[in-house]
């Protein structure tokens, strides 16, 4: 007997990609655990992707518990692990749903995730233009160190700790290749961080625009990171003393992001999102 064909899609935002494994009563795709994860998100010997968004309805898993929201974003990390959040996938997440008629674009959609129900706003049509994410209210906890080391030398940077749902640490540097080839994750406190952290390396470019560089817990480097952005915003307007309301600038290796911190303590993010194959899979 044959392997079974799973359906699969591949997309990116700011060139941070995922496989999509559409699965929408939690019954096509059969199990989605870490072995799969790693072997569909196996840049060789797989699809290849930083992470895999399950694209489930909210009642079909339990993660969805309680959410006001039809569709749940089953997000996993390339490694098998999970995370709370991933800016850059719900709006990938989002144009599928689009592009597929499973939401109406031209009104605020919500969409579960294990951080909670987060609304995306679409600024063109089911195809077209930026996609807006409302990810809710920064946490920014007591500043804390990471560290890297380069041809056997050792550098550290202080750190601010904002927590986006997920973790992060946001490291001003003076030059975005300080931080070396970052092959491995960078050294923290593990006990700010039990669960592993995302790493973001800072550099200012002009006034509410900077460029950094990401180390994501559970994908390595990786060419963008939407909630990585939003801290580093963060940490960038608290340092500029900066009113609410202003918008920030934020390149990264595969794009830039453009990231509002609101009068109501919401961050909002602003960004493409892109759907770029389909087909099956045997994996
Ligand atoms: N790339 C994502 C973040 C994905 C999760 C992260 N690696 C974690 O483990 O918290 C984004 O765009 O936010």
């Amino acid at each position: 007997m044959s392997a079974p064909d799973y359906p699969f899609l591949k997309g990116h935002g700011t060139e941070n990609d995922f496989v999509l494994l559409p699965d929408h009563d939690g019954a096509l795709h059969g199990d989605v655990d870490p072995e799969r994860v790693r072997a569909l998100c196996d840049r060789r010997a797989g699809i290849g992707g930083d992470g895999i968004l399950r694209v489930i309805r909210t009642a079909a898993i339990e993660a969805g518990n309680g959410q006001d929201a039809e569709w749940f974003m089953d997000y996993w990390n390339s490694d098998g692990s999970l995370s709370e959040m991933c800016g850059n996938g719900i709006r990938v997440f989002g144009r599928h749903l689009a592009l597929e008629g499973l939401v109406d674009p031209t009104q605020p959609v919500p969409v579960a995730t294990r951080d909670g129900v987060k609304a995306l706003t679409f600024a063109g049509g089911a195809a077209d233009g930026e996609i807006t994410v409302d990810m809710g209210a920064p946490r920014v906890l007591e500043d804390t160190k990471v560290g890297v080391s380069v041809d056997g030398d050792d550098r550290s940077w202080p750190a601010v700790h904002v927590d986006m749902g997920n973790p992060h640490a946001v490291a001003f540097i003076d030059d975005l290749t300080e931080a070396g080839p970052l092959l491995v994750a960078p050294t923290h406190d593990p006990a700010v961080y039990p669960h592993g952290v995302n790493v973001e390396f800072v550099v200012r470019r002009g006034a509410r625009h900077v460029a950094m560089r990401v180390h994501e817990r559970g994908s390595g480097e990786t060419r963008s990171c939407g909630t990585g952005a939003c801290a580093v915003m963060v940490a960038a307007a608290l340092a500029d003393d900066a009113p609410r309301d202003t918008d920030y600038r934020v390149d990264l290796p595969g794009g830039t992001l453009t990231i509002r911190w609101t009068h109501d303590d919401r961050i909002l993010m602003s960004g493409p999102a892109v759907i770029v194959a389909n087909g099956t899979t045997r994996l």
